[in-house]
């Protein structure tokens, strides 16, 4: 459950001025699958970052799981996965299997069984020839498959996901789509694959800002095309 009450961000810049990116929004989402489009530079990833605290809101509250995350940021953070655009902000080790291992350090403490662990992650995520692979030798969509394998390890009961296809073919956009569709946690999708976000429970547009519509999929999606065909 993600809760936004009256949740915004404003920043000032270096000549004193400030700078709406998300105005006061109020939303619940109990929804499994909840995706978020608009245009570039609309807000999304200001919205998504509000999930986990990565941003936090400079006015009202967000609350993930009923935990405040400006109170609750460490809590937080250790329910909720958060996959970025860019891999390379997200992958630290020197091979996929340990960058996998690493976020199971706390899940599993013995070395072997959690490189087993690892290596079956990478398997079903479609990376299992490249364990030992060092990551700055794998393509970018490698790598961002790599990114979401090590997050969905750590079994978030919450999957923020900014973007997590964009690097990617058809054939691993679809294993992707299928993760995201069968993994457990409540899922919060933000994409511009229009297809992707069709499959969602519930869609919000956000547009300059604001949550400008939201609801269904094949509405929401609709008043997107609508909006972005008359800009
Ligand atoms: N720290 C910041 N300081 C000033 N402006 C910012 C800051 N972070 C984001 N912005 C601006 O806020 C707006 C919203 O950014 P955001 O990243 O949320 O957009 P987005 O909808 O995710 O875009 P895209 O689809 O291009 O990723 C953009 O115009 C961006 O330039």
């Amino acid at each position: 459950m993600i809760e936004l009450e009256r949740a915004g961000v404003t920043v000032s810049a270096a000549d004193g001025t400030t700078r709406v990116l998300l105005h006061p929004t109020t939303v619940t989402l109990s929804e499994r699958r909840v995706a978020v489009i608009g245009a570039n530079g609309s807000g999304k990833s200001t919205l998504a970052r509000l999930v986990n605290g990565l941003r936090p809101p400079t006015t009202g509250r967000v609350r993930t799981l009923g935990l405040d995350v400006a109170e609750h940021g460490p809590e937080v953070r250790a329910r909720v996965g958060f996959v970025f655009t860019d891999p390379d902000a997200q992958l630290v080790m020197p091979t996929a299997v340990e960058d996998v291992a690493l976020s199971l350090r706390r899940s599993i403490p013995r070395r072997r069984e959690r490189e087993d662990a690892a290596r079956a992650w990478l398997e079903r995520i479609g990376l299992g020839d490249r364990a030992t692979t060092p990551v700055h030798a794998l393509s970018g969509g490698q790598k961002q498959l790599l990114a979401l394998a090590g997050v969905l390890a750590t079994e978030p009961r919450v999957l923020v996901c900014d973007e997590p296809t964009t690097l990617l073919d058809l054939r691993w956009r679809r294993v992707v789509d299928a993760l995201l569709d069968e993994v457990d946690a409540q899922v919060l999708l933000v994409t511009h694959d229009l297809d992707a976000a069709r499959r969602a429970d519930r869609v919000l547009l956000v547009h300059e800002g604001r949550v400008l519509h939201d609801g269904p999929a094949g509405s929401t999606v609709d008043a997107y095309v609508a909006l972005m065909a008359v800009r």
